[in-house]
């Protein structure tokens, strides 16, 4: 047969296509392992299970070591799942920001993503149309002005922080948790001032934030390894049997926050909150009922644990460096004075306060990774081959203190570093000329959406509890004895290891004129 062909006048042409096919997957064999093998530096691991040891390990490949084992970018594989770790802001800028059109992707998770939300998390949403219309309908309630009607909210939240705290100052976390929580029910749901951490709702939103990272936990679903399981039936699978569960009592929660506000837009009653922005602008943003409820949601799940830890951070911060303390309190007794605790209308003529929300953000380890990007093509980076597919991990505590953009005492918490000589704010000092002094927002086009307004609420917290208080260290405390390094982590972010502190009042009317100003929030 073989030398029928060959002796034909076809065998000429079939040599020739076995030939050229032969030489196609030469040239493709030779171009992928010629990629490959210019993957960027890190540790390779064993064959087909990759470096699982590592790949698993946040704080191994968070450890600013790796920079200086492998350089500004580190390249690691799993069961076949590339983790790109990225140790520098310029490289952090170029992929992040720069190639944003292909770095926006969220990992993918089965049991949290598919089943438990059906992707309507924004935060996890996958780089699509969902995602998109989010995006823009947020955008319309979250920028820099549109923030400005919720500062009736922030002012009245911080004074209930700072009457709470002078109350009961050990129980630092508490009040930083329902502050933070409480601010969002407002802004999304004109919800009103929520009192403890008992509240239905608030234990109805733990729940819901603690069954999603325990999903996406890895190991914890045997499908997100064999993607193959999803299609056995529900009946014999627990997992799908609880997810679809929640989904739909999570759905029915955020539509029935949503649905109080449409009830009041309905007897008239039009008080600024995201909800009812998203109920007027139906049309214009084109989201159905249910991804509205849910895009609400996690705004609660966004803005309520990332806020709180950096509280958490904060007071740490003054506490190890109370010459910083000293500087916000001059200035506030300079431009607020006594009388009365300060507003947002004094926020522009307190730089220092301002340039401690920068330098809390840069300096504290809120989210290691910030929430991972994922690329969805091909790419080459300098040389380095990045596969479509791979998880990017902007290393944010190695990013803040990069010392060519920080310089050499990038590891101070120091907020004259965001001012210059004159004590004005300084707009730039990142590589990219971005405002904000730090990458703790996150990168490009899934920046935190929340940012404007964290940084309000940040700023009047900030400036109405040492309004009133002075933190100390306790009698007897060491100075240095303060551990700045250990995290804790938490369910979405890390807070600081447990330390002690006194919070006095700065003078003895303070408690008084706070009660006053609440008054006029209420
Ligand atoms: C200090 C407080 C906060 C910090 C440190 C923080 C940090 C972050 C980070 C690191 C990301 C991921 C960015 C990226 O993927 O590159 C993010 C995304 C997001 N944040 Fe925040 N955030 C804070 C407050 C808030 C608040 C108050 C809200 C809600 C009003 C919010 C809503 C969101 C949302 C919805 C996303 C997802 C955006 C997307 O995937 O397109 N955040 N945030």
């Amino acid at each position: 047969m073989v030398t029928w062909i060959l002796g034909s006048d076809n065998s000429f042409h079939l040599l020739a296509v076995v030939t050229l096919l032969g030489a196609i997957c030469w040239f493709i064999t030779y171009l992928s392992k010629r990629s490959y093998r210019n993957l960027p530096p890190g540790p390779k691991g064993l064959p087909f299970i990759g470096d699982v040891r590592h790949a698993v390990d946040p704080i191994w490949l968070a450890s600013p070591e790796r920079k200086n084992e492998y350089g500004e970018l580190m390249y690691t594989s799993t069961l076949g799942q590339g983790i790109l770790v990225i140790n520098s802001q310029r490289v952090a800028i170029d992929l992040l920001e720069k190639r944003s059109n292909i770095y926006s992707d969220r990992q993918r998770f089965i049991s949290a993503g598919d089943y438990m939300t059906e992707n309507l998390s924004f935060t996890l949403t996958p780089y699509d149309d969902v995602w998109r219309r989010f995006r823009r309908a947020s955008m319309d309630s979250f920028s820099k002005s549109a923030v400005s009607r919720f500062y009736p909210i922030q002012n009245r939240e911080a004074i209930m922080l700072t009457l709470g705290f002078m109350k009961s100052p050990s129980a630092l976390q508490k009040h930083f948790e329902r502050h933070a929580l409480s601010i969002l029910l407002s802004v999304n749901y004109h919800h009103p001032p929520t009192q403890s951490e008992d509240d239905p709702i608030v234990v109805a939103l733990a729940n819901h934030v603690r069954r999603l990272l325990h999903e996406m936990e890895p190991g914890v679903r045997l499908v997100e390894f064999f993607p193959w399981l999803r299609y056995i039936p529900s009946r014999f699978t627990q997992w799908k049997q609880n997810a679809r569960f929640y989904y739909n009592h999570d759905s029915l929660m955020f539509e029935g926050l949503v649905k109080k506000v449409a009830d009041d837009l309905a007897n008239g009653i039009d008080q600024p909150s995201f909800s009812a922005s998203l109920i007027k602008n139906q049309s214009k943003h084109n989201l159905s009922e249910r991804e509205r409820a849910w895009l609400a949601g996690d705004m609660l799940a966004a803005g309520t644990e990332t806020t709180s830890t950096t509280l958490h951070w904060w007071l740490l911060a003054i506490l190890v460096y109370p010459d910083v303390q000293a500087r916000a309190h001059a200035e506030l007794d300079e431009i607020v004075g006594y009388a009365r605790p300060p507003t947002f209308s004094d926020l522009p003529s307190l730089p220092y306060i301002r340039a401690m929300v920068k330098e809390t953000l840069r300096w504290a380890v809120i989210a290691p990774f910030a929430v991972p990007h994922v690329s969805t093509t091909d790419d080459w980076y300098e040389g380095m081959y990045i596969p479509k597919g791979t998880i990017c991990l902007p290393n944010i505590k190695v990013l803040n203190s990069d010392p060519n953009v920080f310089g050499k005492d990038a590891e101070r918490f120091d907020p004259a570093r965001h001012l210059n000589k004159k004590g004005e704010e300084v707009k730039a000092v990142m590589m990219d000329g971005r405002e904000e002094g730090h990458v703790t927002f996150g990168f490009g086009r899934r920046l935190c959406v929340g940012k404007h307004l964290a940084e309000g609420t940040l700023a009047i917290d900030f400036a109405t509890m040492l309004w009133a208080m002075k933190f100390e260290r306790p009698e007897g405390a060491v100075k240095g004895e303060l551990d700045v390094h250990t995290l804790v982590r938490s369910s979405l972010t890390t807070r600081p290891a447990p330390f002690e502190y006194k919070a006095l009042p700065r003078f003895p009317e303070a408690v008084a004129l706070l009660k006053e100003a609440l008054e006029l929030y209420q």
